[in-house]
Protein backbone atom coordinates (compact mmCIF):
# COMPACT_ATOMS: atom_id res chain seq x y z
CA UNK A 1 0.00 0.00 0.00
CA UNK A 2 1.61 3.33 -0.96
CA UNK A 3 0.88 6.35 1.09
CA UNK A 4 1.28 9.83 0.66
CA UNK A 5 1.64 11.47 3.89
CA UNK A 6 2.33 14.85 5.31
CA UNK A 7 3.20 15.15 9.34
CA UNK A 8 2.93 18.36 11.21
CA UNK A 9 3.71 19.28 14.72
CA UNK A 10 0.76 19.58 17.17
CA UNK A 11 0.51 22.71 19.29
CA UNK A 12 1.72 20.26 22.12
CA UNK A 13 4.82 20.10 20.08
CA UNK A 14 4.43 16.26 19.46
CA UNK A 15 5.41 14.96 16.08
CA UNK A 16 1.71 13.18 14.89
CA UNK A 17 1.54 11.80 11.21
CA UNK A 18 -1.77 13.43 9.27
CA UNK A 19 -2.23 11.02 6.33
CA UNK A 20 -3.69 11.54 2.70
CA UNK A 21 -5.04 8.08 2.40
CA UNK A 22 -7.98 6.92 4.06
CA UNK A 23 -7.19 5.03 6.99
CA UNK A 24 -8.62 2.25 9.14
CA UNK A 25 -9.67 3.11 12.62
CA UNK A 26 -6.92 1.02 13.92
CA UNK A 27 -4.20 2.62 11.54
CA UNK A 28 -5.49 5.58 12.80
CA UNK A 29 -4.83 5.21 16.53
CA UNK A 30 -1.99 3.75 16.47
CA UNK A 31 -0.90 6.11 14.15
CA UNK A 32 -1.18 8.80 16.96
CA UNK A 33 0.66 6.42 19.22
CA UNK A 34 3.58 5.64 16.71
CA UNK A 35 3.88 9.16 15.77
CA UNK A 36 4.12 8.81 12.15
CA UNK A 37 1.57 7.66 9.53
CA UNK A 38 1.48 3.68 10.15
CA UNK A 39 -0.16 1.16 7.72
CA UNK A 40 -1.06 -2.72 8.25
CA UNK A 41 1.98 -4.90 8.51
CA UNK A 42 4.08 -2.06 10.11
CA UNK A 43 5.95 -3.07 13.50
CA UNK A 44 5.53 -0.31 16.16
CA UNK A 45 6.53 0.50 19.34
CA UNK A 46 3.73 2.73 21.63
CA UNK A 47 2.50 3.92 24.32
CA UNK A 48 -0.53 2.89 25.34
CA UNK A 49 -2.93 5.32 27.17
CA UNK A 50 -4.03 3.17 29.68
CA UNK A 51 -2.93 -0.95 31.25
CA UNK A 52 -5.44 -2.67 32.62
CA UNK A 53 -4.57 -5.70 35.50
CA UNK A 54 -6.99 -7.58 37.27
CA UNK A 55 -7.08 -10.22 40.22
CA UNK A 56 -6.78 -13.13 38.01
CA UNK A 57 -2.83 -12.05 36.82
CA UNK A 58 -1.87 -8.99 38.92
CA UNK A 59 -0.22 -11.06 41.25
CA UNK A 60 2.30 -12.71 38.54
CA UNK A 61 2.60 -9.65 36.95
CA UNK A 62 3.90 -8.04 39.84
CA UNK A 63 6.00 -10.90 40.56
CA UNK A 64 7.48 -10.69 36.53
CA UNK A 65 8.23 -6.83 37.25
CA UNK A 66 9.30 -6.94 40.69
CA UNK A 67 11.53 -10.66 41.29
CA UNK A 68 12.01 -11.12 37.20
CA UNK A 69 12.44 -7.07 35.61
CA UNK A 70 13.93 -5.84 38.95
CA UNK A 71 11.67 -3.11 38.46
CA UNK A 72 10.16 -1.98 41.78
CA UNK A 73 8.32 0.88 40.40
CA UNK A 74 5.58 0.92 38.20
CA UNK A 75 6.13 3.66 34.92
CA UNK A 76 3.16 5.55 35.93
CA UNK A 77 0.31 4.44 38.39
CA UNK A 78 -1.91 6.99 36.53
CA UNK A 79 -2.20 5.04 33.64
CA UNK A 80 -2.72 1.75 35.43
CA UNK A 81 -6.12 0.61 36.98
CA UNK A 82 -6.94 -2.50 38.77
CA UNK A 83 -10.02 -4.64 39.35
CA UNK A 84 -10.80 -7.36 41.15
CA UNK A 85 -13.05 -9.12 39.87
CA UNK A 86 -12.59 -12.70 38.76
CA UNK A 87 -12.73 -14.55 41.96
CA UNK A 88 -14.34 -12.02 44.31
CA UNK A 89 -14.99 -11.98 46.70
CA UNK A 90 -12.13 -14.59 47.20
CA UNK A 91 -13.16 -18.32 47.30
CA UNK A 92 -10.19 -19.87 48.61
CA UNK A 93 -7.06 -18.76 51.15
CA UNK A 94 -4.68 -18.53 48.36
CA UNK A 95 -7.31 -16.24 46.46
CA UNK A 96 -7.54 -13.98 49.36
CA UNK A 97 -3.67 -14.16 49.81
CA UNK A 98 -3.16 -12.83 46.40
CA UNK A 99 -5.59 -10.15 46.53
CA UNK A 100 -4.43 -9.08 49.31
CA UNK A 101 -0.55 -8.87 47.79
CA UNK A 102 -2.35 -6.74 45.19
CA UNK A 103 -4.31 -4.70 47.12
CA UNK A 104 -0.76 -3.56 49.42
CA UNK A 105 0.73 -3.39 45.83
CA UNK A 106 -1.82 -1.12 44.46
CA UNK A 107 -1.63 1.25 47.51
CA UNK A 108 2.23 1.38 47.68
CA UNK A 109 2.08 2.26 43.80
CA UNK A 110 -0.34 4.56 43.91
CA UNK A 111 -2.37 2.68 41.52
CA UNK A 112 -6.14 3.32 41.39
CA UNK A 113 -7.59 0.10 42.57
CA UNK A 114 -11.31 -1.16 41.94
CA UNK A 115 -12.54 -3.93 45.22
CA UNK A 116 -14.41 -6.30 45.97
CA UNK A 117 -18.10 -5.71 44.29
CA UNK A 118 -17.16 -3.12 41.92
CA UNK A 119 -17.60 -4.84 38.80
CA UNK A 120 -16.04 -6.66 35.91
CA UNK A 121 -12.85 -4.67 34.88
CA UNK A 122 -14.50 -4.09 31.12
CA UNK A 123 -17.02 -2.63 32.44
CA UNK A 124 -15.86 -0.38 35.06
CA UNK A 125 -12.98 0.91 32.66
CA UNK A 126 -16.32 2.34 30.54
CA UNK A 127 -18.38 3.55 33.52
CA UNK A 128 -15.47 5.38 35.17
CA UNK A 129 -14.69 7.00 31.97
CA UNK A 130 -11.63 5.48 31.53
CA UNK A 131 -11.65 3.68 28.61
CA UNK A 132 -12.59 6.53 26.21
CA UNK A 133 -12.30 6.96 22.41
CA UNK A 134 -8.93 6.78 20.25
CA UNK A 135 -7.31 5.67 23.38
CA UNK A 136 -4.95 2.49 23.18
CA UNK A 137 -5.25 0.10 25.96
CA UNK A 138 -3.74 -3.21 27.03
CA UNK A 139 -5.39 -5.75 29.55
CA UNK A 140 -3.87 -8.80 31.34
CA UNK A 141 -7.44 -10.14 29.92
CA UNK A 142 -8.42 -11.53 26.48
CA UNK A 143 -11.89 -9.36 26.29
CA UNK A 144 -9.80 -5.76 26.42
CA UNK A 145 -11.18 -5.54 23.23
CA UNK A 146 -14.39 -4.95 24.79
CA UNK A 147 -12.96 -0.79 24.83
CA UNK A 148 -14.07 -0.63 21.11
CA UNK A 149 -17.33 -0.31 22.28
CA UNK A 150 -16.10 3.40 22.72
CA UNK A 151 -13.83 3.58 19.55
CA UNK A 152 -10.57 2.69 21.85
CA UNK A 153 -7.91 0.54 20.41
CA UNK A 154 -8.41 -2.22 23.23
CA UNK A 155 -6.05 -5.49 22.94
CA UNK A 156 -5.52 -8.22 25.40
CA UNK A 157 -1.77 -9.29 26.62
CA UNK A 158 -0.47 -12.52 28.95
CA UNK A 159 1.24 -11.90 32.37
CA UNK A 160 4.80 -10.98 31.01
CA UNK A 161 3.82 -8.54 28.05
CA UNK A 162 1.53 -6.34 30.72
CA UNK A 163 4.57 -6.54 33.24
CA UNK A 164 6.87 -5.21 30.54
CA UNK A 165 4.38 -2.28 30.05
CA UNK A 166 3.94 -1.75 33.91
CA UNK A 167 8.06 -1.16 34.01
CA UNK A 168 8.50 0.52 30.74
CA UNK A 169 5.33 2.25 29.67
CA UNK A 170 5.86 0.28 26.15
CA UNK A 171 5.14 -2.32 24.08
CA UNK A 172 5.76 -3.20 20.88
CA UNK A 173 3.22 -4.79 17.96
CA UNK A 174 2.22 -4.97 14.63
CA UNK A 175 -0.70 -2.66 12.67
CA UNK A 176 -3.33 -5.55 11.89
CA UNK A 177 -5.39 -5.51 8.94
CA UNK A 178 -9.35 -4.53 9.48
CA UNK A 179 -11.83 -6.70 8.59
CA UNK A 180 -15.29 -4.67 8.16
CA UNK A 181 -18.97 -5.86 9.18
CA UNK A 182 -21.47 -3.88 7.61
CA UNK A 183 -24.70 -4.52 9.45
CA UNK A 184 -27.95 -3.27 8.19
CA UNK A 185 -31.60 -2.77 9.14
CA UNK A 186 -32.07 -3.10 12.79
CA UNK A 187 -32.99 -6.11 15.26
CA UNK A 188 -36.89 -7.20 15.49
CA UNK A 189 -38.13 -7.81 18.95
CA UNK A 190 -36.31 -10.46 21.02
CA UNK A 191 -33.35 -10.25 18.77
CA UNK A 192 -30.44 -8.40 19.95
CA UNK A 193 -26.71 -7.73 19.84
CA UNK A 194 -25.70 -10.74 20.95
CA UNK A 195 -27.45 -12.35 18.72
CA UNK A 196 -25.54 -10.11 15.89
CA UNK A 197 -21.96 -11.23 17.80
CA UNK A 198 -22.93 -14.72 17.70
CA UNK A 199 -23.74 -14.60 14.05
CA UNK A 200 -20.39 -13.02 13.43
CA UNK A 201 -18.62 -15.89 15.48
CA UNK A 202 -20.94 -18.07 13.03
CA UNK A 203 -19.71 -16.41 9.51
CA UNK A 204 -16.14 -15.53 9.89
CA UNK A 205 -15.53 -18.36 12.66
CA UNK A 206 -12.97 -18.84 15.67
CA UNK A 207 -10.08 -18.20 13.47
CA UNK A 208 -11.41 -15.82 11.04
CA UNK A 209 -10.30 -12.33 12.16
CA UNK A 210 -6.99 -13.64 13.60
CA UNK A 211 -4.99 -10.41 14.31
CA UNK A 212 -6.97 -8.72 12.66
CA UNK A 213 -8.88 -5.07 13.73
CA UNK A 214 -12.60 -5.57 13.20
CA UNK A 215 -14.67 -2.30 12.65
CA UNK A 216 -18.11 -2.37 12.77
CA UNK A 217 -20.92 -0.49 10.63
CA UNK A 218 -24.04 0.88 10.15
CA UNK A 219 -24.74 1.02 14.06
CA UNK A 220 -24.74 4.36 14.77
CA UNK A 221 -28.18 3.79 16.28
CA UNK A 222 -26.72 0.98 18.66
CA UNK A 223 -26.54 1.70 22.47
CA UNK A 224 -23.26 1.49 24.07
CA UNK A 225 -24.65 -1.80 26.27
CA UNK A 226 -25.15 -3.15 22.58
CA UNK A 227 -21.69 -2.28 21.88
CA UNK A 228 -19.99 -3.57 24.06
CA UNK A 229 -21.45 -7.19 23.90
CA UNK A 230 -20.28 -6.86 20.27
CA UNK A 231 -16.97 -6.00 20.90
CA UNK A 232 -15.99 -8.24 23.89
CA UNK A 233 -16.92 -10.78 21.46
CA UNK A 234 -14.12 -9.91 18.89
CA UNK A 235 -11.88 -12.27 20.87
CA UNK A 236 -13.87 -15.16 19.92
CA UNK A 237 -12.92 -15.00 16.37
CA UNK A 238 -9.20 -14.30 16.92
CA UNK A 239 -9.44 -10.66 16.48
CA UNK A 240 -6.77 -8.39 18.03
CA UNK A 241 -9.27 -5.68 18.57
CA UNK A 242 -12.98 -4.91 17.57
CA UNK A 243 -14.11 -1.21 17.34
CA UNK A 244 -16.97 0.24 16.69
CA UNK A 245 -17.09 3.68 15.44
CA UNK A 246 -17.74 6.37 18.25
CA UNK A 247 -20.53 7.73 16.81
CA UNK A 248 -24.07 7.98 18.22
CA UNK A 249 -24.67 7.47 22.00
CA UNK A 250 -20.58 7.32 22.53
CA UNK A 251 -20.37 10.63 20.58
CA UNK A 252 -22.94 12.14 22.93
CA UNK A 253 -21.20 10.74 25.76
CA UNK A 254 -17.76 10.58 25.51
CA UNK A 255 -16.91 13.47 22.27
CA UNK A 256 -14.35 11.39 20.48
CA UNK A 257 -11.47 13.60 18.72
CA UNK A 258 -11.94 15.25 15.34
CA UNK A 259 -9.26 12.95 13.80
CA UNK A 260 -11.14 9.37 14.47
CA UNK A 261 -13.28 8.98 11.66
CA UNK A 262 -14.16 6.53 9.44
CA UNK A 263 -13.16 6.44 5.92
CA UNK A 264 -14.79 4.20 3.53
CA UNK A 265 -11.96 4.77 0.85
CA UNK A 266 -9.73 2.61 3.70
CA UNK A 267 -8.02 -0.91 2.87
CA UNK A 268 -10.38 -3.82 4.65
CA UNK A 269 -8.83 -7.36 4.04
CA UNK A 270 -12.74 -8.53 3.86
CA UNK A 271 -16.27 -7.15 4.45
CA UNK A 272 -18.70 -9.36 5.70
CA UNK A 273 -22.85 -8.24 5.60
CA UNK A 274 -25.41 -8.53 7.99
CA UNK A 275 -28.45 -7.86 7.31
CA UNK A 276 -30.13 -7.70 11.33
CA UNK A 277 -33.99 -7.40 10.18
CA UNK A 278 -33.48 -10.57 9.12
CA UNK A 279 -31.34 -12.55 11.99
CA UNK A 280 -32.81 -14.61 13.87
CA UNK A 281 -32.28 -15.78 17.86
CA UNK A 282 -28.79 -17.60 17.67
CA UNK A 283 -27.61 -20.64 19.91
CA UNK A 284 -23.48 -21.01 20.24
CA UNK A 285 -23.78 -25.48 20.82
CA UNK A 286 -20.96 -26.71 23.11
CA UNK A 287 -18.24 -26.56 22.94
CA UNK A 288 -17.00 -24.01 20.74
CA UNK A 289 -17.83 -20.44 20.03
CA UNK A 290 -18.61 -20.81 16.13
CA UNK A 291 -20.88 -23.98 16.61
CA UNK A 292 -23.24 -21.89 16.25
CA UNK A 293 -27.03 -22.33 14.63
CA UNK A 294 -30.08 -21.06 14.89
CA UNK A 295 -32.17 -20.98 17.95
CA UNK A 296 -34.64 -23.16 15.78
CA UNK A 297 -32.09 -26.32 15.67
CA UNK A 298 -31.60 -26.98 19.41
CA UNK A 299 -35.20 -25.54 20.67
CA UNK A 300 -36.37 -27.63 23.40
CA UNK A 301 -32.52 -28.72 24.59
CA UNK A 302 -33.01 -29.01 28.55
CA UNK A 303 -31.10 -27.45 30.30
CA UNK A 304 -30.28 -27.38 34.30
CA UNK A 305 -28.68 -23.62 34.77
CA UNK A 306 -29.50 -20.49 33.11
CA UNK A 307 -26.39 -17.84 34.06
CA UNK A 308 -27.48 -14.02 33.13
CA UNK A 309 -23.71 -12.08 33.48
CA UNK A 310 -20.44 -11.61 31.91
CA UNK A 311 -18.83 -8.35 30.21
CA UNK A 312 -20.51 -9.23 27.68
CA UNK A 313 -24.58 -9.16 28.82
CA UNK A 314 -24.60 -8.57 32.19
CA UNK A 315 -25.54 -5.06 32.62
CA UNK A 316 -28.74 -3.51 33.56
CA UNK A 317 -30.17 -3.76 29.89
CA UNK A 318 -29.59 -7.77 30.09
CA UNK A 319 -31.55 -7.76 33.34
CA UNK A 320 -34.09 -5.40 32.00
CA UNK A 321 -35.15 -7.43 28.89
CA UNK A 322 -35.04 -10.46 31.38
CA UNK A 323 -37.41 -9.31 33.51
CA UNK A 324 -39.62 -8.12 30.72
CA UNK A 325 -40.47 -11.97 29.85
CA UNK A 326 -39.89 -13.03 34.20
CA UNK A 327 -42.90 -10.38 34.85
CA UNK A 328 -45.58 -12.13 36.72
CA UNK A 329 -43.51 -15.97 35.71
CA UNK A 330 -41.78 -18.33 37.69
CA UNK A 331 -38.90 -19.81 36.50
CA UNK A 332 -38.97 -23.85 36.03
CA UNK A 333 -38.49 -25.76 39.27
CA UNK A 334 -35.76 -28.04 37.90
CA UNK A 335 -33.73 -24.77 36.52
CA UNK A 336 -31.26 -22.68 38.63
CA UNK A 337 -31.22 -18.98 37.59
CA UNK A 338 -27.80 -17.09 38.57
CA UNK A 339 -27.75 -13.24 38.21
CA UNK A 340 -24.25 -11.65 38.39
CA UNK A 341 -24.34 -8.02 37.76
CA UNK A 342 -21.58 -6.56 35.72
CA UNK A 343 -20.69 -4.25 38.35
CA UNK A 344 -21.84 -2.40 41.07
CA UNK A 345 -23.47 0.19 39.08
CA UNK A 346 -25.52 -1.87 36.91
CA UNK A 347 -27.00 -3.36 40.17
CA UNK A 348 -27.75 -0.25 41.26
CA UNK A 349 -29.80 0.63 38.27
CA UNK A 350 -31.70 -2.58 38.33
CA UNK A 351 -32.85 -1.77 42.04
CA UNK A 352 -34.37 1.54 41.38
CA UNK A 353 -36.88 0.04 39.13
CA UNK A 354 -38.86 -2.91 39.59
CA UNK A 355 -36.11 -4.94 37.44
CA UNK A 356 -34.12 -6.50 40.30
CA UNK A 357 -37.37 -7.40 42.48
CA UNK A 358 -39.08 -8.90 39.14
CA UNK A 359 -35.86 -11.33 38.61
CA UNK A 360 -35.66 -12.13 42.43
CA UNK A 361 -39.54 -12.77 42.56
CA UNK A 362 -39.32 -15.16 39.42
CA UNK A 363 -36.98 -17.25 41.70
CA UNK A 364 -33.66 -15.93 40.61
CA UNK A 365 -30.05 -16.14 42.61
CA UNK A 366 -28.18 -12.92 42.45
CA UNK A 367 -24.27 -12.73 43.62
CA UNK A 368 -21.65 -10.28 43.78
CA UNK A 369 -21.00 -7.97 40.44
CA UNK A 370 -18.18 -9.67 39.10
CA UNK A 371 -17.45 -12.27 36.46
CA UNK A 372 -19.58 -14.94 38.81
CA UNK A 373 -19.44 -18.34 37.56
CA UNK A 374 -17.98 -17.67 33.85
CA UNK A 375 -15.16 -19.51 34.52
CA UNK A 376 -16.44 -21.61 36.51
CA UNK A 377 -14.31 -20.72 39.87
CA UNK A 378 -17.16 -19.48 42.23
CA UNK A 379 -20.57 -18.57 41.82
CA UNK A 380 -22.38 -21.67 40.70
CA UNK A 381 -20.00 -23.59 39.58
CA UNK A 382 -21.41 -26.19 37.11
CA UNK A 383 -21.51 -30.41 38.39
CA UNK A 384 -21.17 -33.44 36.43
CA UNK A 385 -23.89 -33.44 33.93
CA UNK A 386 -25.02 -29.92 34.27
CA UNK A 387 -26.01 -27.94 30.84
CA UNK A 388 -26.42 -24.56 31.11
CA UNK A 389 -27.15 -21.63 28.88
CA UNK A 390 -24.98 -18.87 29.95
CA UNK A 391 -24.95 -14.82 28.16
CA UNK A 392 -21.23 -15.05 28.46
CA UNK A 393 -18.97 -15.64 25.61
CA UNK A 394 -17.21 -18.79 25.87
CA UNK A 395 -18.48 -22.01 25.96
CA UNK A 396 -15.27 -24.39 25.78
CA UNK A 397 -14.86 -27.67 27.24
CA UNK A 398 -15.30 -27.42 31.57
CA UNK A 399 -14.66 -23.95 31.72
CA UNK A 400 -17.51 -23.43 33.79
CA UNK A 401 -16.93 -26.35 35.90
CA UNK A 402 -17.24 -30.30 35.23
CA UNK A 403 -15.55 -31.21 32.02
CA UNK A 404 -18.64 -33.18 31.27
CA UNK A 405 -20.98 -29.89 32.08
CA UNK A 406 -22.13 -28.79 28.65
CA UNK A 407 -22.92 -24.84 28.00
CA UNK A 408 -25.20 -23.34 24.89
CA UNK A 409 -24.52 -19.50 25.02
CA UNK A 410 -27.15 -17.20 23.92
CA UNK A 411 -29.10 -13.52 24.44
CA UNK A 412 -30.37 -12.59 27.51
CA UNK A 413 -34.05 -12.57 26.53
CA UNK A 414 -33.58 -16.71 24.96
CA UNK A 415 -31.72 -16.82 28.85
CA UNK A 416 -35.18 -15.10 29.87
CA UNK A 417 -37.49 -17.66 27.96
CA UNK A 418 -35.60 -20.85 29.00
CA UNK A 419 -35.27 -20.34 32.66
CA UNK A 420 -39.29 -20.26 32.04
CA UNK A 421 -39.62 -23.21 30.54
CA UNK A 422 -36.41 -25.32 31.47
CA UNK A 423 -35.78 -25.63 27.56
CA UNK A 424 -34.17 -24.00 25.15
CA UNK A 425 -37.00 -21.64 24.09
CA UNK A 426 -37.45 -18.37 21.66
CA UNK A 427 -38.87 -15.36 23.33
CA UNK A 428 -41.29 -14.90 21.30
CA UNK A 429 -42.72 -18.60 22.07
CA UNK A 430 -43.90 -17.99 25.45
C1 LIG B 1 -8.64 -14.93 33.58
C2 LIG B 1 -8.44 -14.20 32.29
C3 LIG B 1 -6.98 -14.21 31.97
C4 LIG B 1 -9.34 -14.73 31.16
C5 LIG B 1 -9.14 -13.99 29.85
O1 LIG B 1 -8.04 -13.60 29.46
O2 LIG B 1 -10.06 -13.77 29.12
C6 LIG B 1 -10.82 -14.66 31.53
O3 LIG B 1 -11.27 -13.38 31.74
C7 LIG B 1 -11.68 -15.37 30.52
O4 LIG B 1 -12.72 -14.85 30.16
O5 LIG B 1 -11.33 -16.48 30.10
S1 LIG C 1 -16.93 -11.91 32.73
FE1 LIG C 1 -16.07 -13.81 31.96
S2 LIG C 1 -15.31 -13.30 29.92
FE2 LIG C 1 -15.61 -11.36 31.00
S3 LIG C 1 -13.62 -10.91 31.91
FE3 LIG C 1 -14.82 -12.05 33.44
S4 LIG C 1 -14.24 -14.20 33.19
FE4 LIG C 1 -13.58 -13.10 31.34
Amino acid sequence: MSLSVRSHVESSGSRVASVDVAQTLAEQILSRKAGRAVCAGDMIVVEPDLVMGHDSLSPSIIRVMQEQLGVERVFDAGKIAIVLDHVSPASTVGTANNQNAVRRFAREQGIQLFDVGRGICHQVLVEERLARPGMLIFGSDSHSCSYGAVGAFGSGMGTTDIALIWATGKTWLRVPETIRVRVSGRFRSGVSAKDLALRICRDLTIAGATYASVEYHGLDWLPLEGRQTLASMAVEIGAKAGIVPPTGVVAERLTPPDWLQVHPDATYARTLEIDADRLEPQVARPHQVDAVCNLSEVEGTRVSTVFLGTCTNGRYEDMRAAANLLSGRRIHPEIRLMITPASSQELQRAMRDDTLNTLISAGATLTTPGCGMCMGRHQGTLGDDDVCLSTGNRNFRGRMGAPSSQIYLASPEVAAATAITGRITAPFDL
